[in-house]
Formats: C-alpha cells, sequence, structure tokens
C-alpha cells in the first residue's frame, strides 16, 4: 500500500472548505458506494476504549423535504420568541433541498461510567473531520451544521434516539455547483498556537 506523502496530506487538510448547501449541486446524486466508503473512513477515527459511538441517518431523496419540514416545526415549537429569527426558519427549510445529502451524525453513548460523554463527543469530531476530508479527497463539498435544535429533547424524539444520544451536527454533502470557485479561508501564524518546553524549568509552583 502507498500512502499519501505528507505533502499530499497537507494539500488536502488545507483544501478542505466549509461549502455552504447553496454551493452545491441539489440534481446530482452522491452513488451509494461512495456515501458509504466516506461513512466508513469516518469510523476509523480514534475512540476511547473501542466504543465506536457513531450512528449515521442518511436522508435523501424526499426524506429530505420531512427533514427540512421536521427541523421548521422543531424551530418553532422549541425556540423561545426572543431568539425566534424568520431567515433561521426559512433557511432550515431550504437547506435540505439545496444538497443530495443531508447525514445527520449521531454520539450514540456506549462508555457507560468508563468512558466519559466528553471524550465519545470528540470522538465524533474526530469521525466527522475524517468523513470531510475524504469526501475532499472525492471532490464533493461538505458542511457540518449544528442548530441548537438538534440538542432539543423534541428532535432526539423525532429521530428516534435516546435520551443519552447526541446528534452533534447535520453534515450536508454534495458536488460542488458548477462554476463554484472554492472558498479561501486562513489561519493564525502557527507560532501564535505553539509553547516549546525544552529547558528545564521548575517542578514547584512558583505562586505556592
Ligand atoms: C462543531 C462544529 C459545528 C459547526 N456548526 C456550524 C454551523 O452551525 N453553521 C455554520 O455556518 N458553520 C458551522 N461550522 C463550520 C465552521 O463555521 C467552519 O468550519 C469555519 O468557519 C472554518 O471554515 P472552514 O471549515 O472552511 O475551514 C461548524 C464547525 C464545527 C467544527
Amino acid at each position: 500500500m502507498t500512502l499519501p506523502s505528507l505533502a499530499e496530506t497537507t494539500a488536502l487538510i488545507r483544501h478542505r472548505r466549509s461549502i455552504k448547501p447553496v454551493d452545491m449541486d441539489p440534481q446530482r446524486p452522491v452513488e451509494a458506494a461512495l456515501l458509504t466508503e466516506l461513512l466508513e473512513n469516518a469510523t476509523w477515527a480514534p475512540n476511547h476504549g473501542m466504543t465506536e459511538p457513531w450512528h449515521f441517518h442518511i436522508f435523501q431523496g424526499e426524506a429530505r423535504q420531512t427533514l427540512a419540514e421536521s427541523l421548521q416545526n422543531l424551530y418553532r415549537q422549541t425556540t423561545p420568541a426572543a431568539e425566534f429569527r424568520e431567515d433561521k426558519l426559512k433557511k432550515m427549510g431550504e437547506n435540505p433541498l439545496l444538497a443530495p445529502v443531508i447525514v445527520a451524525c449521531v454520539m450514540e453513548r456506549k462508555g457507560g461510567n468508563k468512558i466519559p460523554e466528553q471524550e465519545e463527543l470528540e470522538a465524533m469530531a474526530c469521525a466527522l473531520q475524517n468523513l470531510m476530508l475524504s469526501a475532499t479527497a472525492a471532490g464533493l463539498a461538505s458542511f457540518w451544521s449544528s442548530p441548537p435544535v438538534l440538542e432539543t429533547p423534541e428532535f432526539q424524539t423525532w429521530l428516534g434516539l435516546q435520551n443519552t444520544d447526541r446528534c452533534v451536527g447535520l453534515m450536508y454533502l454534495g458536488w460542488p455547483r458548477p462554476g463554484l470557485s472554492w472558498p479561501r479561508s486562513v489561519r493564525q501564524p502557527i507560532a501564535n498556537k505553539i509553547t516549546w518546553h525544552e529547558s528545564a524549568i521548575s517542578t514547584t509552583n512558583p505562586n505556592a
């Protein structure tokens, strides 16, 4: 097996962008075999205790309309009046119809008393990054959306989740619409984010 070089891996990681559903081609399907491969790659994420806490609910075809209507109904039902926004409601109805596939990514709690929930959520984030990088490598656009409605008991009931499960996001996947210019992004210089520890330092608390 030939592994991608570091330069190729770097290029893939830096090429991945959040591409909104409006920039996807809703007419062009994502083949089931490809989608399955991407989701299988997601499951190769690190996970403490090998609990493999993921479950993926795939919405495509007419199921997207059901998802859109349900998101809108749940948003109306669960959003406090002071936070309610017409533009958000509209997007919830539109977005699922703009992408050919939406994957509701669920953390199914498996760790019991041994593995903290936080660690199973962290494993989910690793899985979603695997999914987005694999999608990017295949030429697909991806977008991780996490509207607060996903955290409501009403949404959990609608999707048939246990109350210990958490839907960490809706992953929109699709082919980029023809003519899309791939968005650019920036990151802060890495030097701002690193502290090197090399010389001997005191092992006692200097403030003690
Ligand atoms: C946990 C998580 C949740 C996110 N939820 C949303 C979201 O609800 N809406 C949104 O516009 N972007 C969301 N994003 C995408 C970020 O906005 C995006 O990653 C960021 O702007 C950097 O852009 P890039 O992905 O192109 O590098 C989410 C990302 C993560 C990791």
